[in-house]
Formats: C-alpha cells, structure tokens, sequence
C-alpha cells in the first residue's frame, strides 16, 4: 500500500491531502482546496505502489519501442497525436506488454476516483453518494505522456494550456516535473511541485457545472526541459454519455441561482475529443457555450 507522510503545505501551492486520515478532516481539507485552487495532491491514496511501478514499466517499454512501430498506433486527428487508452491499436499494444497491470491500474483508478467523488460530493454539503449515478456507465479514459528532452524547451511546450472536460482527473507525474498550474486569484502560473508516491487531483469542468462554479476547473499546462525526459499518466474520470450537466439541485437556491443552463454531457465531450488538440481557435463547445447571464 502507498505509505507517505503528507508533505508540508505550502501558502503557494496545493495542498497535499493525506488520504488515510479521519473522514471529516480530509472532507474539509478536500473543501477548501478545491475552492481555492481547483486542485491538490494525494497521498495513502491506496493505489498499491508496486502496481504504480508495474504499469510505470509497461509505459516505458511501450515508448521505447522505434519510432515507426509506435506511428502506427498513432491517433489521426490533426495536431498533436496523443497516446490514449481509449483508442483500440494502442490499447493492444499496451496490453500485450503487461495485460494484467494494465487492467488492474485502470482498477485502482476507478475506484480511486469514486472514493474522491464521494469525498467531494461530502465538501458540498450533499450524501456521500450523490454523484456516483452520473458514472454508471462512465466514459473515462487515461492517456500516457511521452515528453523527448527538448533542446529549445522555450520553443515547445509539453501540452498546451487548457481545462480537463470530466469532472476528475488523476494524474501521475514524475520527479522531472513540468506540470504547472494557474492560480485562480491572480493568473499566475506556477509548477506542480512533486510530491514522491502522490496523485495530482485536477478539478474538470463537470464538477465546475454540478458545484454551481463554487468549484472552478484548474487552468493547467505542461512544460518539458532540455536536460530530461518526462512521462505523465492522466486518469480522466468521466461521466456517462447521457447524462445531462447542469447545477446540483440543492447546490442552488435563490441567493444562488444556477450559472449554467443544461446541456449533454457526450456532445461535450465529443466536441472536445476530437477539437482540443487542433486549431485552439476552432469552434469546439466550451462551459461558456452554456453560462446563464448574471
Ligand atoms: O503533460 C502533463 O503532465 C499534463 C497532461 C494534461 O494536462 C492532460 O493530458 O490533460
Ligand atoms: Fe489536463
């Protein structure tokens, strides 16, 4: 089992929220971290730390296979092509290199991901399982990040500024570090520090919808280096395609009446599946699309 001591938290970054405490402290810390930052970090998180190595190796091995093996597998959707399970060919090859870490990371994954909806859901002041039915048949996926050493770093960036679509994302970086975050309150960006063993827990846009904006969905971006390679594993926790986003009922009242008119929680997605990593300017659907006028 993951076994760390939370590391200190500092004014200017996330917290990192110890999963192993008492419910009610880690509902709070959860609460406040999600108001003020639209992330934090985990840690005793359950996800076993051998597992996490397993499915690590199998990444690597899969980005070191050469070049023109790995273009097959590619996504063909303009832009960048970005290696997500979800796309069939990739998904074998992966699997034939370790099935079963694959399978039982995408496990952990999952249950991780309602554990921390259920705490969120309880920061809210709503039942502990509130939101769980809108992930009965969840959409979610996960993506491997491969980033080169780059001999103009200035020139690239890793990934492009954006918001995650769902309502959660896990995301696994390593010690060459890279992610960077935007502060809410001032517009200033700052790096993700790594914490050894944890998760980085990115606020998505669908938790922005259902907390009625008291929860924003973090800004975010990814840098590379010219000294080291970095790798990256996002778990995008999603919501089933039916389901229709809009403001939690009890969330809204008069004083605070709902900021998003309602909309299909697939169209969302596939407007942004397949417009994100092209033209940025192109007409994708994006949470202002469905902003109430105040
Ligand atoms: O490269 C990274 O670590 C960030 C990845 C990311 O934000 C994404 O894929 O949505
Ligand atoms: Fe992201």
């Amino acid at each position: 089992m993951a076994e760390c001591v939370a590391a200190s938290t500092q004014a200017n970054d996330f917290p990192v929220i110890d999963l192993s405490r008492n419910t009610a402290a880690v509902v709070a810390e959860i609460g406040d971290a999600c108001e003020k930052w639209g992330a934090f970090q985990v840690v005793n998180h359950g996800v076993p730390l051998e597992l996490h190595a397993k499915f690590e190796l199998a990444m690597k091995k899969f980005f070191a296979q050469p070049t023109e093996e790995k273009r097959k597998l590619r996504k063909d959707i303009g832009g960048v092509k970005p290696y997500d399970y979800g796309y069939e060919e990739f998904a074998k090859n992966l699997i034939s290199i370790n099935r079963e870490a694959c399978e039982e990371y995408g496990q952990e994954m999952e249950k991780l991901s309602f554990r921390l909806m259920e705490l969120i859901s309880m920061s809210l002041g709503l039942p502990r399982q509130r939101l769980n039915g809108f992930f009965k048949d969840h959409t979610s996926m996960g993506r491997l990040i491969h980033c080169p050493p780059c001999p103009t770093p200035k020139l690239a960036l890793g990934t492009h500024e954006h918001t995650d679509v769902g309502a959660l994302t896990i995301l696994s970086q390593d010690d060459a570090g890279g992610l960077e975050a935007q502060r809410t309150f001032d517009g200033e960006w700052i790096p993700v520090k790594f914490v050894p063993n944890a998760y980085v827990i990115n606020i998505g846009d669908m938790l922005e919808v259902w907390s009625n904006k008291k929860y924003v969905s973090l800004v975010h971006r990814a840098k590379v280096n010219s000294e080291r390679e970095r790798f990256s594993i996002p778990f995008f926790f999603n919501p089933a395609y039916y389901v229709v986003m809009e403001p939690i009922e009890e969330v809204t009242n008069e004083q605070n009446p709902a900021k998003y008119r309602a909309f299909n929680w697939g169209k969302y997605y596939g407007s942004r599946k397949y417009g994100n990593f092209k033209n940025p300017d192109m007409d994708v659907l994006r949470l202002k699309h469905f902003k109430i006028a105040e």
